[in-house]
């Protein structure tokens, strides 16, 4: 469950203690900031003052205001510099630290958030959505704090030459800042509908790219621009409100903006005729004026701006503040001897995606320390969802799992799963070289020579020795067959050297050389004898399986048959069936 949206205020204040770990750039960026603010708005003040002494022919204080020019100028520009850099730096922790905080909070996550959350979503926010926050310090808080603080500076002095003047400019300006904020709530939104629409278009585009060969087979390349259309279409929509908004804001500050010049010379040219005021107050009175209402436009323009980033951060906060699954903060038992004895009670479950689903109905199963028990039955009838609880990915919804009689729920978890050697249906390999792939996940030392042993284990030796770079091949998508990515992790299983191995059997096309491979690891236990070893294989291929201890058959979430392979087709019941039907086939 998602936590409560983040308001802009939270949402700063996130980012800002994400940050203040880092005081140094903090304090350097903010002393920068107001001394460069404070020098640039008294720069028209001399400018006015050093162009009115001249004309006076007030020599001495002519070159004072100069001097004290070149110096304001000078420090100015320092000062603008060095608070761009130290913004820009703030900028970058901020973005660092958002996306490990963002990336460690989903890798905690329970495996039902992987199921209804989109991969497109999810590297939408680690991407787009917290580059989007990267506008935020660098760029728009930056000139926000900067032209707010010049903008203060600019009308106290205002009120300070006029007050009746100064008031009036003040009001041109609130009516100014109502508009903007009126202009920032409403990108806000756009920002929003921006990021859902791009993060669709994303999951269409790498759903296709992923399914590339499917696309082509079926020659369905113009219905997926179509698809990809649909939401570019919806951004447009979005981005043409936008351009007429921004349209109406640039009316509006332009109005108010000649407002102030027209009010100033009326009101000014009229305090000048009646000697209430100087033509060098009036000047500097209309300098300043410009200056608090391109302030005011400025702070707008990057409010709108820190609108569209704050809310672009909603939903990367969200994640971010998901708590860990259970199962990362409690810490379980961890047995001593572990046997490997595994019993599933009276096991119901369903996927909280579909409440009304039942996927396993009171499933009794036991495996006895060293027994291989496969696990048969049609598509769908809940074979991985059993695997998938005894890893523990999921809690059943009913009944338990033991292990040595001690609750499953009870063990440690990262414990358990060390003890456990899986090989998924397709395995998928990580962009590393192959060894590393092997190791992957072994928490104790191991030299090259046991990767090597495992990989001979899981009949891979031949076929890695035979590339190029053997062992430090670099696993690429295209390089290897299924049935050797499924080698290598039944190597990389093997290397873990596990009390409970899980073998699920590949059901497409790699089907044969997966019986192969799976028989061959079967052989490889069974000739083992001083390892003891729980086995629980998932098999497709019935032949595959003819020799396991125990054969349990399933339909539709139940247990329906049992026994050894020739008890089972004494029975002549659905086991019976499906192993005819096999038969007849590959005849
Ligand atoms: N993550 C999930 N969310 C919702 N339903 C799921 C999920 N995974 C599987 N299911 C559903 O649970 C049921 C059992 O699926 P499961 O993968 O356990 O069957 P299986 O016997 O292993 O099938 P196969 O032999 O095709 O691999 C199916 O109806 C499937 O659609």
């Amino acid at each position: 469950m998602l936590a409560e949206p983040v308001t802009v205020s939270r949402a700063l204040l996130r980012m800002w203690q994400l940050v203040a770990q880092d005081r140094w750039v903090i304090f350097a960026a903010f002393s920068a900031l107001i001394i460069a603010a404070l020098s640039e708005i008294s720069v028209p003040h001399y400018l006015t003052a050093s162009i009115f002494s001249a004309q006076s022919g007030e020599v001495a204080v002519f070159h004072r205001n100069v001097r004290l020019l070149v110096l304001l100028c000078f420090t100015s520009g320092i000062c603008s510099g060095l608070r761009g850099c130290c913004f820009g730096i703030a900028n970058m922790i901020l973005v660092k630290r958002m996306r490990e905080t963002l990336y460690s909070s989903l890798l905690l996550q329970d495996i039902s958030f992987f199921d209804s959350e989109t991969v497109g979503d999810l590297t939408s926010r680690l991407g787009a959505d917290c580059q989007q926050v990267s506008r935020v310090i660098g760029n728009d808080l930056n000139l926000i704090l900067r032209n707010g603080l010049q903008g203060v500076g600019a009308l106290i002095y205002l009120l300070y030459l006029s007050w009746p003047l100064g008031l009036c400019t003040l009001i041109i300006c609130s009516t100014l800042s109502a508009v903007m904020l009126l202009y920032g709530s409403y990108q806000k939104k756009a920002a929003k509908l921006i990021q859902e629409c791009t993060a669709s278009a994303n999951e269409v585009a790498q759903e296709t790219f992923s399914l590339m060969r499917t696309v082509r087979v079926y020659g369905t390349e113009k219905d997926e621009v179509e698809r990809y259309k649909h939401w570019l279409g919806k951004l447009a929509d979005i981005s043409l409100r936008q351009s007429a908004a921004y349209g109406f804001w640039n009316l509006s500050f332009n109005t108010l903006y000649h407002s102030t010049q027209i009010i100033a010379v009326l009101f000014g040219g009229t305090s000048i005729l009646a000697g209430h005021i100087t033509a060098e107050q009036l000047t500097k009175f209309i300098l300043y004026s410009e200056w608090l209402i391109y302030s005011t436009w400025w702070v707008g323009d990057n409010l709108s701006s820190l609108m569209q980033s704050v809310g672009a951060s909603e939903k990367v906060f969200q994640l971010m503040d998901l708590l860990p699954s259970d199962q990362f903060i409690s810490k379980g038992l961890k047995l001593q001897n572990l046997l490997g004895h595994i019993e599933f009670e009276n096991v119901s479950f369903h996927y909280s995606s579909r409440p009304t689903v039942p996927v396993l109905q009171h499933v009794s199963i036991s495996v006895h320390p060293n027994e291989v028990v496969a696990i048969v039955g049609l598509s769908g009838s809940g074979k991985s969802t059993l695997v998938n609880l005894l890893l523990r990915l999921y809690e059943p919804t009913n009944g338990q799992i033991l292990i040595d009689g001690f609750s499953l729920k009870e063990l440690d978890v990262m414990w358990w799963r060390e003890r456990i050697g899986f090989v998924g249906q397709e395995p998928r390999l990580f962009r590393m070289d192959i060894s590393s792939n092997i190791r992957y996940g072994c928490t104790r030392d191991i030299k090259q020579k046991d990767v090597e042993w495992a990989a001979k284990q899981a009949y891979a030796h031949d076929f890695i020795s035979s590339l190029p770079h053997g062992y430090q091949t670099l696993v690429d998508d295209d390089l290897l067959s299924g049935g050797q990515k499924q080698r290598i992790a039944i190597a990389r299983a093997i290397l873990r050297d596990p009390t409970v191995l899980i073998l699920d059997e590949a059901t497409s096309a790699l089907d044969a050389e997966s019986e192969h491979n799976v028989k061959g690891v079967l052989r490889a236990i069974r000739s083992d004898l001083a390892t003891r070893r729980s086995v629980i294989v998932i098999a497709h291929r019935l032949s595959t399986i003819q020799a396991a201890d125990r054969i349990v058959v399933m339909d539709a979430g139940q247990v329906v048959e049992m026994g050894s392979h020739r008890e089972l087709l004494l029975k002549d019941g659905l086991y019976a069936r499906l192993t005819r039907r096999q038969a007849d086939a590959v005849a």
